[in-house]
């Protein structure tokens, strides 16, 4: 398995967010975790990419349980084996596109790979635009650079949070056809979280997450 998760609970300030939740991703296969505002895909997937530890069960990554690693080994695993693309994009605002994906091969642990930067940018079409900084990409153009960053170290799961939302229709399919292409090219399995029903379109397999529990019940 990519991703194994079972018995996942986690809760904020005695007040229960995940319950017992279990998940059992292949390779190559997609999945889309659906759940509305509140409902805890943001705990999930930063307790999938060791960025918060789950008060009990258990994450594994490719069979290494990440919640039970040190903080250097969680970072190093997250490195090697995961690509997030934040809601936030989260692109080095300093480095140029090309740079930012030298920057995350680095640290993915391959030594960088300047055919392989070249070949991602032009598959998802923003090739031209690798000498720019972040800050001159329109927001389409930022968005693939943060696909291609999370994909640039081949990771065995790309997780991505809340890609669609903002975005109308024809843009919407747009971005979910480009995840479920570059992922299916580099071999990832695509986790997406996200309240847009409209991915069920092209995510058939989903989970949906209850929304958390009121302060009331
Ligand atoms: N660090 C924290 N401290 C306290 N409560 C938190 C914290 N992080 C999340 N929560 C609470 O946990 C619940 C789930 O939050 P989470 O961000 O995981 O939901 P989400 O489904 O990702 O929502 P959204 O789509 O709005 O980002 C919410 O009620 C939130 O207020």
């Amino acid at each position: 398995m990519i991703l194994s998760i079972s018995g996942l609970s986690h809760g904020f300030a005695g007040r229960p967010v995940l319950r017992g939740f279990a998940l059992d991703l292949a390779r190559g296969e997609h999945m889309l975790l659906l759940g509305p505002s509140g409902s805890g895909k943001t705990t999930l997937i930063n307790a999938v990419a060791g960025l918060l530890t789950p008060d009990e069960g258990v994450v594994a990554i490719e069979g290494e349980v990440i919640n039970q690693l040190g903080a250097a080994e969680r970072d190093r695993l997250r490195r090697r084996r995961i690509g997030i693309i934040f809601q936030s994009l989260r692109l080095v605002s300093a480095l140029s596109v090309r740079d930012n994906l030298r920057l995350a091969q680095r640290l993915s642990g391959g030594g960088v790979d300047e055919a392989a930067i070249a070949a991602l940018l032009d598959q998802v079409g923003i090739g031209h635009r690798a000498d720019a900084k972040p800050r001159a990409l329109s927001q389409g153009e930022a968005q693939r650079a943060a696909i291609a960053r999370a994909l640039v170290g081949k990771p065995a799961l790309l997780i991505a949070d809340e890609p669609t939302s903002a975005l109308d229709d024809a843009n919407a399919e747009r971005v979910a056809r480009l995840l479920l292409e570059t992922a299916d090219q580099n071999g990832s399995t695509l986790l997406v979280a996200t309240h847009d029903a409209r991915l069920k379109a092209f995510i058939p397999r989903s989970r949906t997450l209850a929304p958390a529990l009121s302060e009331a019940a």
